[in-house]
């Protein structure tokens, strides 16, 4: 390939090849004066010849003056505005054109354009060659013409010659590469080199691709418009038009902008909005899970207070129905006579239950029964940490648990010091619930089974005990008959205090065999214990109190003798007759006083007369005889127990204290304690039972005058 002084002259000579049905093309800037010279010049040369206006339209420029603003537009919008601005700039450049060839109209060319879009001018010439077959094109001389030669003497009005470029369809135009990197570049290149030698004063082509920018193109624009025939109208207002348009896009691109900004902040505040909205959500939730587990808890505390209220309920009907009960209870026995209406209080009744019972006797070991009778077996047991022992009755009889339970209160109600103390009952078991004394039965202590024999100071304190309960039973309103009086009854305590036990039991069993006769006890008489009963009684079947003395007349007995049952009467009555006492006294009892004793065997034959009449009053001849003998008895007595506490009789003891009461008070248990002790326990907050530890139906004290007067008399002795 040659220079560009070779390629211009071959260009030269080919001018005169061009025939008339050619199209010339003509490369046109956006020079607008060097355009109108280019094309004034090529219809001068080409007269004839159709012309084509051919420009390559850069895109890029705008895009890289996009690329460049990249910072400023992130969003979208940036995107309508490049095409704005592009699609702005493609319709200039098509009136442009148009304004072109409306110029050469006139002179009777036919005219017509080629738009090609093409970054790079060299390249888009070169695809206008291929593409259009393109034989002639005339272009603006190079800025250079120093260079390529060209006489500008010849083309007047214009800085340089322009280049007429002729082209071969067949070969060159094929040859497209090799035309554009050796022979073409220069030439073509002026386009653009030329406009950059106006608007920068000879700066490198390369600043153009490197520092273009949207600012450059404002710049080259207003200096090529400065430069381009300032008085040119069209472009002037081309030019005003394109930079309003320039600032309405810059005025949108700025509102843009601010919208983004603005849509950014409320983004932020939404965000901002949407944390809080998610941490209160959690806190919420929270809550809830808190509250959950709150309206469980309250649930469950709701369900147990229902349970609670419903047992209570339960409670309160119960208590309601045993009320009634009682209130019935209490005017049955009003009605019958049988409770002491002037009484100002009522004694509280356990009543235990069968599983009390059974525990207490350990499912009733054998090992903690102490006997049987004809009316049950005796256990011991430990009831509400009591020793205790319970008697169970047979359950045969058709009487029913409530009406037990009335004859058992009734029972319970008849105290003294020398009757065994009935703490309770079990209805549901028919057994009676005692005080325990563990120094056994008088039967066992004259049977002289492993014990020593009582002295006899010890038996005639026995004979006063019981001849005491049985004044205390015959003078109770009305009248209570013991009827089974007997040694196996009479219990000692630990001071050999006697004490009466199984009052009415008899009668207890007999109503439950016979539950219409109330009035009288029915003897029972298929037992050895018959010794003990009335004559009178065997043959009229009614117990009567002398009955009671009938019985004692033979304990009497039993206890100056010692000697078995059988022939005791005969053999008392033969020895006093004989006035040889001695040879019935049981000497195992120490010393007798003889003419005491001989006054007590006198009364012990006269209380076991056969006929009722003929025995003793219990307390007018019975009781005056054996009143003497206490202060030796008592004496005797304590001398037995040495410890002081075991001297004083154990009803004159408080339980509270432990010590002999002085001002002996009655409370609602039942039980009598010094007064001092009983009031500070219920001073201090009590309102249970020191003894029963059962609740107090009241906390009245009502004081112990007897106890009180009898507890002086022993002191006194
Ligand atoms: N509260 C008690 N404390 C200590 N022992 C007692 C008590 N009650 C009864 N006993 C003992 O139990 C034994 C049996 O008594 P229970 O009254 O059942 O029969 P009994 O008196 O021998 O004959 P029956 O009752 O047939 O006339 C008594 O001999 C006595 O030793």
């Amino acid at each position: 390939m040659g220079s560009i002084q070779e390629a211009v002259s071959i260009t030269e000579e080919r001018v005169k090849g061009v025939e008339e049905n050619d199209t010339v093309y003509v490369a046109v800037g956006l020079n607008a004066e060097k355009n109108k010279k280019l094309l004034h010049w090529t219809t001068h040369k080409f007269s004839g010849n159709s012309i084509c206006l051919l420009h390559i339209h850069q895109p890029d420029l705008v895009n890289s003056f996009s690329k460049a603003e990249t910072n400023v537009f992130e969003y979208e919008p940036k995107d309508h505005a490049t095409k704005a601005f592009q699609e702005h700039g493609s319709q200039t450049v098509h009136e442009l054109l148009d304004k072109y060839i409306l110029t050469l109209v006139p002179a009777g060319v036919q005219a017509s354009k080629l738009l090609i879009e093409k970054d790079d001018i060299e390249k888009g010439i070169i695809e206008a060659i291929a593409q259009h077959n393109i034989r002639c094109l005339v272009m603006g001389a190079a800025a250079d013409r120093h260079k390529m030669g060209v006489d500008s003497e010849n083309t007047p009005g214009i800085v340089t010659a322009p280049v007429v470029l002729m082209l071969d369809s067949n070969t060159e135009a094929k040859q497209s590469e090799k035309i554009k990197s050796e022979l073409i570049p220069d030439v073509l290149k002026y386009l653009d080199s030329s406009d950059m030698e106006e608007t920068e004063n000879g700066n490198s082509r390369c600043s153009l691709n490197a520092e273009w920018s949207f600012n450059s193109v404002i710049a080259r624009t207003k200096l090529t418009d400065l430069l381009v025939h300032e008085d040119d109208e069209e472009l002037q207002n081309w030019r005003a038009k394109e930079i309003s348009c320039r600032k309405e896009v810059e005025v949108q691109l700025a509102r843009e902008k601010q919208d983004v900004q603005e849509m950014k902040n409320q983004r932020d505040k939404i965000i901002c909005e949407l944390q809080m909205v998610q941490d209160q959500s959690s806190t919420l939730r929270n809550q809830m899970l808190e509250s959950k587990c709150m309206v469980t808890e309250l649930e469950e505390k709701i369900i147990s207070a229902v349970d609670l209220l419903i047992s209570f309920k339960e409670k309160r009907d119960k208590l309601r129905i045993e009320h009634a009960n009682a209130v019935r209870k209490v005017e049955v026995l009003r009605k019958f006579g049988e409770v002491d209406t002037t009484s100002s209080y009522v004694v509280e009744f356990p009543a235990f239950s069968f599983m009390e019972i059974n525990e207490a006797t350990q499912d009733f070991d054998q090992s903690w029964k102490i006997g049987e009778g004809r009316y049950g077996s005796v256990y011991k047991g430990l009831l509400r940490n009591m020793p205790v022992a319970i008697k169970m009755l047979p359950s045969y009889g058709c009487q029913n648990q409530l009406e037990f339970q009335h004859q058992v209160e009734v029972l319970s109600r008849v105290r003294h010091p020398n009757l065994l103390t009935l703490i309770g009952s079990c209805a549901e078991s028919k057994s009676l619930v005692y005080e325990y004394l563990n120094n056994g039965s008088l039967e066992s202590h004259l049977a002289c089974k492993d014990r020593t024999p009582l002295p006899w100071q010890i038996r005639i304190s026995i004979a006063t005990d019981i001849c005491s309960a049985l004044i205390f039973l015959q003078s109770s309103k009305p009248c209570i008959i013991h009827g089974n009086l007997k040694p196996s009854k009479v219990l000692l305590d630990a001071n050999f205090v006697a004490k009466l036990g199984d009052l009415g039991i008899p009668s207890l069993v007999q109503h439950s065999m016979d539950s219409a006769d109330t009035g009288t006890v029915v003897c029972n008489n298929s037992h050895k214990h018959l010794a003990y009963v009335d004559p009178e009684c065997l043959v009229t079947g009614k117990f009567t109190p002398e009955s009671d003395v009938y019985s004692f007349g033979i304990i009497l007995l039993q206890l100056l003798t010692g000697r078995p049952l059988s022939g005791l009467v005969r053999d008392m009555k033969c020895a006093l007759e004989m006035e040889n006492l001695k040879t019935v006294l049981d000497f195992s009892a120490g010393e007798w006083p003889l003419h005491q004793t001989t006054q007590l065997a006198y009364l012990a034959l006269r209380c076991c007369e056969k006929t009722w009449l003929n025995r003793p009053d219990l307390v007018s001849e019975i009781w005056s005889v054996l009143k003497p003998f206490r202060t030796i008895c008592i004496d005797r007595r304590q001398e037995l127990t040495s410890k002081k506490l075991q001297r004083a009789p154990s009803h004159f003891v408080c339980p509270i204290v432990q010590e002999v009461m002085e001002d002996p008070y009655i409370a609602a248990d039942g039980f009598t304690y010094e007064e001092e002790a009983i009031r500070g326990w219920l001073d201090s907050g009590h309102n249970t039972s020191p003894m029963t530890n059962l609740k107090l139906e009241h906390t009245d004290l009502v004081p112990n005058y007897a106890l009180h007067n009898a507890i002086l008399e022993w002191q006194q002795l």
